[in-house]
């Protein structure tokens, strides 16, 4: 079956800083991700997973190079273009879940939603099917506090595919939790992106949970290597 790439990194480069402390840190990298399929992206700390999610998540910009969601070349959009892409198309899910403390699960997974412009009850409606998916049905109503670390991750994987985007972007997810609690997660990661036919670009250091996903990339010397 041929799959449609939903996320694309052609020619991209991102450099910091100038001179002698200048750091090239991707350097000419492609990148093509599929509707459907869960990619891990695992190489050593410092050679630049969170740079490549924050360029292709449209949260920095290359300084060349392009991104394309869903065939939309993004590098000459408006910021305020950008930010509806973002909004409708990425997911964002972090290592740690960064969740309102002041709201319960069900009204964390709600928020998005009610920024794009659903009503309250549409809202509540998709929040609350998703804590199904994510197996945490029971938990709607707990704050963050109340949850355990591998409970916040589900609710934070469930908020940031509330919006139905295509791509799920995730720095190291699971890499504030024990390894079985790190498998628990992906199994409800997994089952959340099989029924929705997004696609996810997952950064880990955890070599188990990489050999479950379907391809893996690394950073090897700037560019994006299958291996
Ligand atoms: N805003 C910035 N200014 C200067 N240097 C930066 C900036 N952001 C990242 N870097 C540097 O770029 C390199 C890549 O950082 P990045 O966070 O992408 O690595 P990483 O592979 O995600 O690392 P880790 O696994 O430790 O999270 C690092 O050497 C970092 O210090």
């Amino acid at each position: 079956m041929k799959r449609n790439v939903v996320l694309q990194l052609s020619g991209v480069e991102r450099h910091y800083g100038q001179g002698d402390t200048r750091l090239s840190i991707l350097k000419s990298a492609d990148f093509a991700l599929h509707s459907g399929e869960i990619v891990a992206l695992v190489a050593p700390s410092g050679t630049g997973k969170s740079t490549l999610l924050h360029v292709a998540g449209l949260l920095e910009h290359p300084d060349a190079g392009e991104v394309t969601i869903n065939g939309h070349a993004c590098e000459g959009l408006s910021d305020e273009k950008r930010t509806a892409v973002r909004r409708s198309d990425i997911g964002f899910v972090y290592q740690f879940h960064h969740l309102l403390p002041e709201f319960s699960a069900l009204e964390n997974i709600m928020m998005p939603q009610l920024i794009s412009g659903l009503s309250r009850k549409e809202a509540s409606v998709r929040a609350a099917q998703l804590l199904d998916y994510m197996r945490i049905g029971h938990r709607a109503d707990h704050r963050p506090t109340e949850l355990s670390g591998g409970e916040q991750q589900r609710v934070a994987i469930a908020r940031a595919v509330a919006n139905a985007p295509l791509v799920l972007l995730a720095d190291e997810p699971t890499g504030n939790l024990d390894p079985e609690t790190a498998h628990y997660v992906f199994d409800a990661l997994e089952a959340l992106v099989r029924q929705s036919g997004l696609a996810a670009l997952i950064a880990t250091h955890n070599h188990d949970l990489a050999a479950r996903m379907d391809r893996r990339v690394t950073i090897n010397d700037g560019k994006v290597a299958e291996f």
